[in-house]
């Protein structure tokens, strides 16, 4: 972990920790424009524990997301990875640099051990196709042998996000937002996944279902054992959800820490700034 990262005392030093499932070194991120190149994420380290939730904080123009779609290897051009490597740990598999891997060792990683939900993913299914049906496509993209046990294995997964199993047969506009985000949260974990990245979860939710999608995420770390990073501008998200944050700053990482330590005595100026726009939270989060 880099020198100048503020790290709460009581967690200390990560980045080599043998039970990370992801270790993000020296990344730097560039979008080029014909004003020269914007620095997104600048030299950036960072250790993601296996089973933990950890939270990516930072205002809008931060980073956040331009961190993760960079080691998920879908940056698309102005965007350049310009340095790093970003260690990855499936369990029972070697570990592999995201970074370096071919394209079809990726696809092998996709869903089966990297999921992603990107931000406004809701948009993302496919509204010609029933729910159960956009299940089968992942699953038995990547794991054919499950293919008898689909019957089993949907209602179940749905089960598990708090939907019951007449929504297999629905389509998404039957759907509300809180239930389509769900619906993808379950196909996010069905090939049981190591690590799983939600890009602003709850965003353009209302406030009741958004506790309601973060109760669910949390309860997937719970029953699946998965190691979950959430980006979210919104500090309370992490105060409800996070074992860890991490806030982002202009790029760089500014601090990280266990979410109560962090949110009791923030070590950055800026993280302070960010609790105290949500009094109330930043109180409960004591
Ligand atoms: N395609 C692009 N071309 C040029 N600059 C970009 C591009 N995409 C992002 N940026 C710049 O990179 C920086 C980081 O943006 P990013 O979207 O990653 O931040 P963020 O914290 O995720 O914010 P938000 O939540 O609003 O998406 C910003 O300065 C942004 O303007």
């Amino acid at each position: 972990m880099s020198e100048s990262v503020k790290e709460s005392a009581k967690h200390k030093g990560t980045s080599t920790d043998s039970g990370s499932v992801l270790e993000i070194k020296g990344l730097d991120v560039a979008y080029s424009t014909n004003r020269g190149d914007v620095q997104a994420v600048r030299g950036l380290d960072l250790a993601v524990r296996r089973g933990e939730i950890l939270g990516i904080a930072g205002e809008s123009g931060s980073g956040k997301s331009t961190l993760a779609v960079a080691l998920l290897r879908l940056l698309k051009p102005p965007g350049k990875v310009t340095a790093g490597s970003v260690m990855f740990h499936p369990a029972g598999r070697s570990p592999v640099d995201l970074l370096k891997v071919n394209g079809e060792e990726l696809r092998v990683l996709r869903w089966s051990a990297l999921s992603y939900l990107p931000q406004g993913s809701m948009s993302s299914l496919n509204p010609v196709m029933r729910v159960q049906d956009q299940f089968k496509d992942v699953i038995l993209e990547h794991a054919p042998a499950r293919k008898d046990s689909l019957g089993e294995l949907i209602p179940r997964l749905l089960s598990q996000v708090g939907l019951e199993p007449r929504v297999a047969r629905m389509y998404p506009h039957e759907l509300s937002g809180g239930m389509k985000q769900r619906v993808l949260m379950a196909i996010a974990v069905a090939l049981e996944p190591d690590l799983v990245i939600a890009d602003e979860p709850t965003t353009a939710l209302d406030v009741t279902i958004q506790r309601v999608i973060l109760q669910s995420l949390a309860d997937l770390r719970t029953d699946f054992g998965v190691t979950l990073m959430v980006i979210s501008h919104d500090m309370g998200v992490h105060a409800q959800l996070a074992d860890r944050v991490a806030v982002m700053y202009e790029g760089r990482l500014v601090e990280v820490g266990d979410v109560r330590q962090v949110f009791k005595d923030p070590q950055d100026t800026y993280t302070r700034q960010l609790i105290d726009s949500i009094p109330r939270v930043g109180r409960r989060a004591q």
